[in-house]
């Protein structure tokens, strides 16, 4: 696994420059808010240490948040220069989620676009200048904007339409399970045991099989040493996306650029061999580009004359959303299945059904939707979601405003943590089965019913998510939500049907990352609080037999 690396010279250097810089800030600051000030988060070096701990040291950070949190439903602390407000409550993340006048767009002006999408300061200000809005209509007084300078409404459609509506997902999700088969069968000799690492099949095979079908197997067959750049970059990602200017810190730039560099090289080779007046302009699936929003987001950013590097950083961003978060997911799925040998059998007696054998041919496959809506699989799924992801959710206010009666002040960072509302006890907690613990069962109803046959009683599970969905975000919230979710949930049940449907499979023992055996069972990776999915920290050798 690869690790997180910190300069502690860097830090301490760009906690000095931060100090200053927030203390002139600071001064020459009006705050226009009237209302009480909520309570400060207590700052032992006031602007810098609640920065650097946020950026270097998450989960401590997270820690102190919740106990703030626990004696205020709002607390306020510094990043940098910027007041953030940090809330907590499901009153609050709902407002937050409603609220047209936080908005997700600043968030990538400041940090989305720079530092993932690297885009010019020219190019971001193409975006800043855009006040026309993300809808298909122009807001009132903005329709004189040309359809080309339309640049978030194009970008939201782009991203919602093609990763998010049905038509388009169905054939990408068919295209993964029947790639996901294929690569199943060439790897594992039917009825032959081996053994394998759960890290090594997911972080490998099953990446390439993820990044093969959304992006075409161009990319890999360009860069063979793709895998390595990306895991490579994903290990820097939080302090890139929260972190310090290249200047200070150069390392989580670097990793950005190796990773980027790659992509670029299949964004030429695309832009020059696809046929963009051919048969496959409007195909779901080709070779070149993969699937359509691959296609059309290089498309649009090519056509608006946007540099190389931020088409590649935009595309970037899609395989690090898609993997960094997926993977670590179908992980601990797989991990949680070999740990509980009764669980692992009542999910492949429920995924059973979600198979049809062809009469004639006898070949055998999944149906992806019904999959999707198996109560067992969906607990499972909503389980670890809400236990293993941990975002911070950041919008930026975008004038004057009130939340609940708190005055937040225009450009104040607001915060809602999925980890703290996901893990609370008395949202989500029951006497037998504190918040903290996993649960496969928590979101699981038994309904009585009488069999049609039989006459009979039995019992029937449904899915209904243990508390209520307004403290359930690991997706994010509102206009911005996640438009990968459908299909995260669907490559994941994928993934975890074909396995259990075709494998038997027994846990063998937990690994270190160095490979020597471990004590101890995985735990969160809490080196990567706050940026997404936190993949487990120990690694399980398991072995594996293809049955069919
Ligand atoms: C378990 C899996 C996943 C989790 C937990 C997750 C979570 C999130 C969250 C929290 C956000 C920010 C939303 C907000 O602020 O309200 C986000 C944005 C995003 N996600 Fe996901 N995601 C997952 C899977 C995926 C997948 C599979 C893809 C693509 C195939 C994807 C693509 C994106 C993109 C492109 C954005 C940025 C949207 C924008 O710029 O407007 N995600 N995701």
């Amino acid at each position: 696994m690869e690790h997180k690396a910190v300069s502690s010279g860097a830090a301490l250097l760009s906690a000095l420059v931060f100090a200053l810089v927030a203390f002139v800030h600071f001064t020459s600051r009006r705050n226009t808010a009237s209302g009480p000030t909520p309570p400060s988060l207590h700052d032992p070096i006031p602007f810098v240490f609640n920065t650097v701990q946020f950026v270097f040291n998450n989960e401590k950070f997270m820690k102190r948040a919740t106990k703030a949190l626990e004696r205020s439903p709002v607390v306020r602390f510094w990043m940098g220069t910027t007041p953030v407000y940090l809330f907590g409550g499901p009153k609050h993340y709902q407002a937050i989620f409603a609220s047209r006048d936080l908005t997700y767009n600043g968030i990538m002006l400041q940090i989305g676009f720079p530092k993932l999408w690297r885009m010019t300061r020219e190019e971001i200000q193409r975006f800043a200048n855009d006040k026309s809005g993300h809808k298909e209509t122009p807001l009132p007084g903005t329709e004189h904007v040309p359809p080309q300078q339309r640049y978030w409404a194009t970008k939201y459609h782009v991203l919602y339409d093609f990763l998010s509506r049905k038509h388009h997902i169905k054939p990408i999700v068919d295209e993964f399970a029947r790639q996901f088969s294929r690569d199943v069968v060439e790897k594992f000799p039917l009825g032959q045991w081996t053994t394998l690492s759960i890290d090594e099949l997911t972080r490998r095979d099953f990446t390439r099989c993820a990044i093969t079908t959304l992006f075409g197997p161009k990319i890999l067959e360009l860069n063979p040493d793709f895998l390595d750049a990306f895991w490579y970059f994903d290990s820097y990602a939080s302090v890139l996306v929260y972190g310090f200017p290249r200047w200070m810190y150069p390392q989580p730039f670097r990793a950005s650029d190796r990773f980027l560099d790659r992509i670029e090289k299949y964004v030429e080779a695309g832009l020059k061999d696809f046929d963009w007046n051919g048969p496959d302009v409007d195909a779901q699936w080709e070779p070149h580009f993969g699937t359509r929003i691959t296609r059309e987001l290089t498309k649009w950013l090519t056509d608006a004359g946007f540099q190389r590097k931020s088409v590649a950083g935009a595309l970037g961003t899609l395989v690090f959303g898609q993997n960094s978060n997926t993977i670590p997911v179908v992980s601990w799925m797989l991990m949680e299945l070999n740990k509980d040998p009764q669980l692992l059998s009542a999910v492949r007696a429920e995924v059973a059904d979600a198979f049809v054998t062809d009469p004639l041919t006898g070949a055998r496959t999944l149906d992806t939707q019904k999959v999707a809506a198996l109560p067992l699989l969906q607990s499972l799924f909503t389980e670890i979601l809400r236990l293993r992801v941990s975002m911070v959710i950041m919008r930026v206010a975008d004038r004057p405003m009130t939340i609940n009666g708190v005055d937040v002040p225009r450009g104040a960072l607001v915060h809602a943590y999925s980890r703290i509302a996901q893990t609370d006890e008395a949202t989500w907690g029951s006497p037998e089965h504190p918040a903290d613990q996993f649960w496969p069962e928590r979101h699981i109803k038994y309904v009585e019913e009488r069999d049609p046959e039989t006459g009979t009683l039995r019992k029937r599970r449904e899915f209904a998510m243990a508390a209520s969905p307004a403290c359930f975000f690991p997706f994010g919230g509102g206009v911005p939500m996640c438009p990968g979710r459908h299909f995260a949930k669907n490559e994941i049940f994928t993934m975890v049907a074909i396995l259990v449907d075709r494998f038997e499979m027994e846990f063998v023992r937990w690994t270190n990352p160095d490979g020597s055996p471990s004590d101890r069972p995985a735990e969160s990776d809490q080196r990567f609080s706050g940026i997404g999915s936190l993949p487990p920290d120990r690694d399980m050798i398991v072995r594996w037999k293809r049955i069919r």
